[in-house]
């Protein structure tokens, strides 16, 4: 059954035996041409054979498959047609149970089918295999004519279409990488059992994770704007509650569907299925779970909210919007995250990941033996001479910055979190945890394969944390000609979009600063007046425990162990966040004020122990300005800020001008703004929702705030969250919100009165 390479399946789960005392799944180091199996032979079970040639692909140029879905327009370059105007016919999960092509781990075979509704699969009958797994989300679309399945939605966007409802139903659960499933993924299966195939490859290294859908990332959700999606949440972790954040999507009207435990729900319970439903502004965004560190486990899928090219500024760049190419990055850690939380002394110290994973897909090389697995790589497919709007999505948790090269291709930033900028073009890319960019390749190279190369930068400097792709001209090789670019000698970097020095107001033509993007579309005059209406300084830091205070008898104080073995607490205003024990949005009656706090209102026992439930509140309709100042005394460090429920605009960025200033601190900042040197500038700042703070810098965001509710905003790095950064920015009043949803479910403490015991009943 398909094992007839040197390193059939039963080899490997020997080598697996000699491996375990490793705890990890290596595989011996392959001949370098075979490093990379291309992902359109991924329906084939080529990747367990490592060392072996691909027989039918490495030769071949043509789009024929031997198996699985077959490409129904085997002599056309690039067979989608442009009978859809700018945007190209948006496709791929059409045929794909996963969403987009990499998300499904042995994607790629049904990369490039053109715009069925629904697809065929090779024996030509109909397949429903993208409805879901579970019989729970079929059945209501069968029940429900009204709903769309994920591929009907995934489509070309045009003016004048009536919305669709969108229905998506994920199942998560506890999971495994290279669990059994990959053992049903052979070749010589049927079509069908490939299509349902839940073998999990992510980097080859075998670990315990958290699913939806037993995808990795999971499903895409790919609409057109004001279509309305639904999500139903089925929670099957065992002994986990989970809400789920749809980030970037504004919830206007919808803010009881924002997914932040005890802030806009209560978390969803074990064996409980939450609905989520809302209407996406247009852009590049992401899911992702907002509860505990089950994001940095696996929790996560790109969500894309398409346009019809009139409605889109930038749509005259690009002839091509692909949901084939979205690329969701990652970081990954060979073990669960609660592993690093508070953290560890010995060994394994620290949060920082091992690896980077691209649509969930890459390989890693062991440090201590050198060995590689031969996973496979994700792969984009491109065509001579068009060119393809790429949406990259930073899903990475912890605090590395992430730095992503094409080889021999320039990138041309078009959009960031999801709202358009004039176009500017760079070569290399440096995002933060929660930002995405969406950038236009034109295929103009020699048509060959690329390297893509994602590089974690900051502390992942110190592992060497990186991830390859490839970027590939069809009918074109497969494997790239270059040598595998290395953490070390990378790909050249080139002009960088968000150098980390934000050094952003002297002229310079080897970096573009956020602050120096301007918005494709108009900015309210309002929200550019002098003075906002409100305006708001946050200095955030770390509080450095002296061990001895720490663990006190009877106290237990919240902490991080950092990875230099610093305890620390995070405090934004000096305050660190801590939820309360139910949603304001819903419950706010039954919460006492008391445990509500701001910079105005600090609690008592401040700043020894000062937790509460960080809360600003802002009249509707208001603006706001925030001034975000870097207060953090380690050099490595740059936090993004994302804001939930409005996008903000960034009028600036930067770091002291004084050069006797070492660190800048509040005092320095309120400083400099009363001396008028912070810097701000007012024509077109561009709309985003995350923003890195320059590390000893500060950053000044406007909004408009017309959508009333409560808002988390905080630092995206998921350790910090859990250690406080966070505030709610309370837009509005409760009669600006609409009625709590029919049944929403309820928390909060069980404390009733103490009955006296009971007489002993003879
Ligand atoms: N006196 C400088 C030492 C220092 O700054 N130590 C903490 C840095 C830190 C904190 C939290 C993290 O999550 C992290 O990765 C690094």
């Amino acid at each position: 059954m398909g094992c007839s390479g040197r390193y059939c399946l039963l080899t490997l789960f020997l080598c697996l035996v000699t491996e375990l005392a490793l705890g990890v799944r290596v595989v011996p180091k392959r001949k370098k041409e075979a490093i990379n199996v291309p992902d359109d032979q991924s329906t084939s079970a080529s990747w367990w054979q490592a060392g072996t040639a691909t027989p039918f692909r490495e030769s071949s140029n043509s789009f024929s498959s031997t198996h699985g879905l077959v490409q129904t327009h085997p002599t056309a370059d690039d067979p989608f047609g442009s009978s859809f105007g700018g945007i190209g016919s948006t496709i791929g999960p059409s045929s794909n149970p996963y969403g987009h092509s990499g998300s499904g781990p042995l994607s790629g075979g049904v990369r490039n089918n053109p715009l069925p509704s629904i697809a065929r699969s090779a024996n030509g009958k109909l397949s429903l295999k993208h409805l879901d797994f579970t019989s729970s989300a079929t059945a209501e679309l069968r029940r429900n004519p009204a709903l769309s399945a994920p591929d009907e939605c995934a489509r070309a966007c045009r003016e004048n279409e009536p919305p669709r409802i969108c229905y998506y139903h994920f199942t998560l659960e506890l999971y495994t990488v290279l669990g059994a499933a990959c053992q049903v993924c052979t070749p010589n299966a049927t079509n069908v059992v490939w299509s349902h195939c839940q073998c999990v490859l992510a980097d080859g290294v075998e670990r315990g994770i958290l699913t939806a859908n037993r995808m990795l990332p999971g499903p895409s959700i790919q609409v057109c704007e004001n279509d309305k999606v639904v999500i139903d949440v089925e929670n099957h972790m065992e002994g986990m509650e989970v809400t789920i954040h749809w980030h970037g999507i504004w919830q206007r009207g919808s803010q009881y569907y924002d997914g932040v435990p005890f802030v806009t729900q209560c978390p969803i319970q074990q064996g409980n299925t939450f609905r989520y439903q809302w209407q996406g502004n247009a852009g590049t965004h992401f899911w992702h779970a907002h509860t505990g560190l089950q994001k940095l486990d696996g929790l996560y899928g790109s969500i894309v909210v398409r346009q019809p090219p009139s409605k889109d500024p930038n749509s005259h760049l690009y002839d091509y919007d692909l949901t084939t190419h979205v690329m969701l990055i990652s970081d990954w850690l060979h073990e669960d995250a609660a592993e690093r939380y508070p953290g560890r002394l010995a060994v394994n110290t620290g949060q920082d990941p091992e690896s980077v994973l691209i649509n969930g897909k890459g390989q890693f090389r062991d440090p201590n033996t050198g060995f590689m697995t031969n996973t496979p790589l994700e792969t984009f497919t491109i065509t001579a001479g068009r060119r393809y709007r790429f949406r990259m999505i930073n899903a990475f948790a912890s605090v590395c910055p992430a730095q992503v090269t094409f080889e021999g291709h320039n990138l041309t930033v078009i959009a960031t979190d999801g709202e358009p900028v004039q176009p500017v073009q760079v070569n290399t890319i440096i995002s933060f945890s929660g930002e995405r960019y969406d950038f236009v390749i034109e295929a103009n190279n020699i048509p060959g394969a690329y390297w893509i190369q994602v590089r974690g930068l900051g502390e992942c400097g110190i592992k060497r944390a990186q991830q390859l792709g490839i970027l590939r001209y069809a009918r074109g090789p497969y494997q790239p000609s270059s040598p595998a670019p290395t953490y070390d000698i990378g790909i050249p970097q080139g002009v960088v979009m968000n150098p980390l020095d934000a050094m952003c107001h002297i002229k310079r033509d080897d970096a573009v600063c956020v602050s120096n993007l301007k918005s494709a579309k108009p900015v309210d005059q309002a929200l550019l007046q002098e003075r906002p209406d409100v305006k708001i300084f946050l200095p955030f830091r770390f509080h450095f425990y002296k061990p001895k205070d720490l663990f006190k008898e009877n106290t237990y104080r919240n902490f991080l162990v950092a990875p230099g073995g610093d305890h620390v607490l995070s405090l934004v205003d000096e305050i660190s966040y801590s939820a309360p024990p139910a949603p304001p949005l819903s419950q706010m009656h039954e919460l006492s004020p008391d445990l509500f706090c701001n910079g105005d209102n600090r609690p008592p026992n401040c700043p020894v122990d000062c937790r509460c439930t960080h809360m600003i509140d802002v009249p509707l309709n208001s603006i706001v300005e925030i001034v975000l100042v870097d207060e953090v005394q380690s050099p490595n460090l740059s936090h993004p800020f994302h804001l939930h429920g409005t996008p903000y605009n960034v009028i600036g960025m930067g770091r002291s001008p004084d050069k006797n200033i070492k660190k800048i601190n509040l005092k320095h900042a309120l400083d400099l703004d009363r001396k008028g040197l912070l810097h701000r500038q007012y024509n077109l700042p561009p709309f985003k929702d995350t923003l890195a703070v320059p590390n000893n810098g500060y950053v000044v965001l406007r909004l408009k705030a017309d959508n009333p509710g409560y808002w988390l905003f905080h630092c995206h790095f998921i350790y910090h969250i859990v250690i406080g950064m966070n505030l709610i920015l309370h837009i509005g009043t409760q009669r600006d919100l609409p009625p709590v949803p029919p049944n929403f479910p309820r928390c909060g403490h069980h404390l009733p009165s103490i009955t006296p015991p009971f007489y002993p009943i003879h």
